[in-house]
């Protein structure tokens, strides 16, 4: 029996009981599917008592620092990365970034995500993981030049050895993106050439903007302007795609700027909330037709990478902020996480429509704290805890019924035991 002929039967579909059919790695049908099905060549789900979901997408990761988890709490953005965290990562090798991403995909297939856009190092690792876990990603090599021009060569030849590699693997699944760090981390030749980069090898740009209050005062110090205008100054946003994490403190010079460029944005309020770098203006930006993504940042500064918890919490803190319970409804949170994510890596995924990619998740609804069944699109935003039943990934079923398929459990826990004390000592 192939898995990627698949047939959920009696599930709630698009708010309706139906049926959904997976040939090969798209969805063919939604509706009422009984005929013409040849049943050995068809894997059938009973989906009664389920809902069908898209998978959501994590437009901002770092996703081998699930083994940082727990290890730097309760510290601002930058004591955090100059004191905890580089340290650490200068021990770094494939073989531990390989246990970390393992871990990681697996925690994301477990609450419900089948795409993550990742910035990180050893990405041969990263790959190795990836694939073998069955999920969907974009990864980009995080580039650190620090304004020295020796760096600066080094680092963009990684980054284009890179993009060869993933390239040249030709998986549909794995794409790759660049991902300068900063413009506090990186310099403007650096970040001129990326551009450059970015349009002969006609991928996106995946880039940390406007975190803190401490990193736009240093670049205005160093430019006498904000980020996104200093991006802009010398052509950074145009012609290319780019996916910009926090946007937490923004002018309104700068709104003008992403909405123009058609920038999009990774809102991550948790790792926001935990290292007080502050809250996104996020319902500005959607009044402006920005659109608005999720992630959930490393593991360092969250710390899981369950993005329920991100969509709750998006519906959530604005409200808060503004003294407004009307703001950021739960469709709008819930299409951060799939449609919109969707969008901002140009894929055809994020909804339940014929033609479209099989990255679907099922969860049981028999649940306490999804009872009563009747408001469950309100149940997933604001009482749902992440823990989905099925996963399916490109058409393939990579978890059923809460167990993984293809992979140990077990074994990916002790290679993160492990992993994380070499890391620590
Ligand atoms: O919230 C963050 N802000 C800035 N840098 C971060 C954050 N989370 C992780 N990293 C750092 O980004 C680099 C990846 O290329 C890593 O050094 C990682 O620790
Ligand atoms: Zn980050």
């Amino acid at each position: 029996m192939s898995d990627r002929n698949c047939l959920i039967k009696n599930a709630i579909v698009n708010g309706k009981k139906q049926d959904l059919l997976i040939e090969n790695n798209i969805i063919k049908k939604i509706g009422n599917i009984d005929d013409a099905i040849d049943k050995e060549e068809t894997k059938v789900i009973d989906g009664n008592n389920k809902i069908v979901i898209p998978g959501l997408i994590n437009t901002h990761t770092h996703i081998p620092m699930t083994l940082f988890r727990g290890v730097a709490d309760d510290l601002p953005l930058m004591d955090w990365l100059n004191n905890y965290i580089w340290p650490m990562e200068a021990k770094l090798n494939a073989d531990i970034v390989y246990a970390g991403t393992l871990l990681g995909c697996l925690e994301m297939i477990k609450s419900g995500t089948t795409t993550f856009n990742d910035m990180y190092f050893f990405l041969d690792g990263i790959v190795k993981a990836v694939d073998e876990m069955g999920m969907r990603a974009v990864l980009s090599y995080g580039m650190i030049d620090l304004f020295d021009g020796e760096k600066r060569k080094k680092e963009l030849k990684n980054a284009e050895e890179n993009i060869k590699m993933i390239k040249k693997l030709n998986n549909e699944r794995i794409g790759v993106a660049l991902g300068p760090h900063a413009p506090y981390t990186c310099s403007k030749e650096l970040l001129m050439e990326v551009h450059e980069m970015a349009k002969k090898y006609n991928i996106p740009i995946h880039i940390h903007m406007n975190e803190t209050l401490d990193e736009i005062k240093m670049v205005k110090e160093k430019t006498g302007m904000r980020p996104f205008e200093y991006l802009n100054s010398f052509g950074f946003f145009d012609g290319v795609s780019v996916i910009a994490a926090h946007c937490v403190h923004l002018s309104d010079e700068e709104i003008k700027i992403i909405k123009e460029k058609k920038i999009n944005v990774s809102h991550n309020p948790i790792s926001n909330l935990k290292l007080a770098s502050g809250i996104a203006p996020i319902p500005k930006l959607v009044e402006n037709g920005i659109n608005v993504t999720l992630g959930t940042d490393g593991c360092g500064s969250n710390n899981n990478l369950n993005l329920f918890e991100e969509i709750k919490i998006s519906s959530l803190i604005h409200k808060g902020a503004t003294l407004n319970p009307t703001i950021i409804n739960t469709k709008q949170s819930f299409e951060f996480a799939t449609k919109n994510g969707a969008k901002a890596l140009d894929l055809k995924c994020g909804e339940l429509k014929e033609g479209y990619l099989a990255d679907i998740a099922l969860i049981d609804l028999n649940k306490p704290f999804l009872i009563p069944k009747e408001n469950i699109y309100s149940h997933l935003v604001y009482s749902f805890n992440g823990n989905v039943d099925t996963v399916i990934i490109d058409g393939n079923v990579v978890m059923e019924n809460g167990k993984m398929l293809n992979v140990n459990e077990e074994k990916i826990y002790e290679k993160a035991e492990k992993a994380y004390y070499k890391l620590i000592n």
